[in-house]
């Protein structure tokens, strides 16, 4: 659908518009209790800021707004495998969901927030990487709080496996000064060591090298101490057993062509999901949620 017939169908006025940015569509919310923009590409919310505090998600000065490349920053929706394939099959590092195009399901203003989905079915990319019977839904309230659900239906007559993540970039004053409670005596996979399962014990948690942790078993909402915008940011999730902590630091920062620099002193990525050991499968006609509530607190 163009951009006219987006409007036309889906736009509300003052609220809700639908507008190109680079080679992407992107639908931009004004709300009296929020603004955030969002991508038909990937269902990838960039921006979302409640009113009266700063952007809570971090995006990539250097991000490339263009067709089948990942926004750098956001919230990236992962689907169906989390970091490399690993089935033996070739695919995309964190599969195809981010890359595609969503289908816009419908847009409704009540009270101060505004409710919205967006739509994934199987298309030629995902065929030819052996997915063809799924539907993903994509909910999402828009508000004081931000309110994630996906919602994966398998219409498989073999099993649907998968994994899921909402790879959230968060905005922090200075990431070295940030601190997350929630995963004390967590195990979890040190990818930067190989992979090797140990188990969280500085509580709370602050980062001082390139992280990437996949926290095992766990349901816990985190709170990110942004002591640098002195707030506190909640991240509750439902139907999650999975979290991943990432930060890239400086060196891998220096590899990646869509981050700035000082990039990832701004930044670190806290993600609700299903991986690992958790992966999800579903029989025919089955329907897994899982959600996720981002909110802030101000010191
Ligand atoms: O560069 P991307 O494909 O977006 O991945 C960025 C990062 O995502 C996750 O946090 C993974 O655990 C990391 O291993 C990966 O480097």
């Amino acid at each position: 659908m163009d951009i006219a017939s987006l409007n036309e169908n889906f736009g509300i006025p003052g609220v809700l518009v639908f507008e190109e940015h680079g080679e992407l569509t992107r639908t931009v919310i004004t709300t009296p209790s929020a603004s955030a923009s969002i991508y038909l590409q990937g269902g990838h919310v960039a921006e979302w800021q409640p009113a009266g505090t700063a952007p809570v998600l971090f995006t990539s000065g250097n991000s490339a707004y263009k067709k089948g490349k990942a926004i750098r920053g956001g919230i990236p929706v992962i689907f169906p495998w989390f970091g490399d394939r690993h089935d033996g099959q070739p695919g995309p590092a964190h599969g195809f969901a981010r890359t595609e195009e969503w289908e816009f399901g419908f847009a409704a203003l009540a009270g101060d927030d505004l409710h919205m989905s967006l739509l994934l079915t199987p298309n030629e990319t995902s065929r030819k990487l052996g997915f063809d019977h799924f539907r993903v839904v994509f909910h999402l309230v828009i508000g004081r709080e931000l309110h994630l659900k996906l919602s994966v239906v398998s219409d498989a007559e073999t099993p649907l496996v998968y994994e899921e993540a909402f790879h959230t970039y968060f905005a922090v004053g200075d990431v070295r000064e940030t601190s997350v409670t929630g995963l004390h005596n967590v195990e979890y996979l040190d990818k930067r060591d190989g992979g090797a399962q140990k188990t969280q014990v500085d509580d709370p948690l602050v980062l001082t090298r390139d992280t990437d942790r996949v926290y095992l078993d766990t349901q816990s909402t985190c709170v990110i101490d942004d002591k640098g915008n002195k707030r506190k940011i909640k991240v509750a999730k439902t139907n999650s057993s999975t979290t991943i902590v990432w930060n890239p630091w400086t060196e891998l920062t220096a590899k990646m062509a869509d981050m700035e620099p000082g990039g990832w002193e701004g930044m670190i990525c806290i993600e609700s999901a299903n991986a690992a050991d958790a992966s999800i499968t579903l029989a025919h006609g089955e329907i897994h949620h899982m959600g996720c509530v981002i909110s802030v607190d101000l010191d």
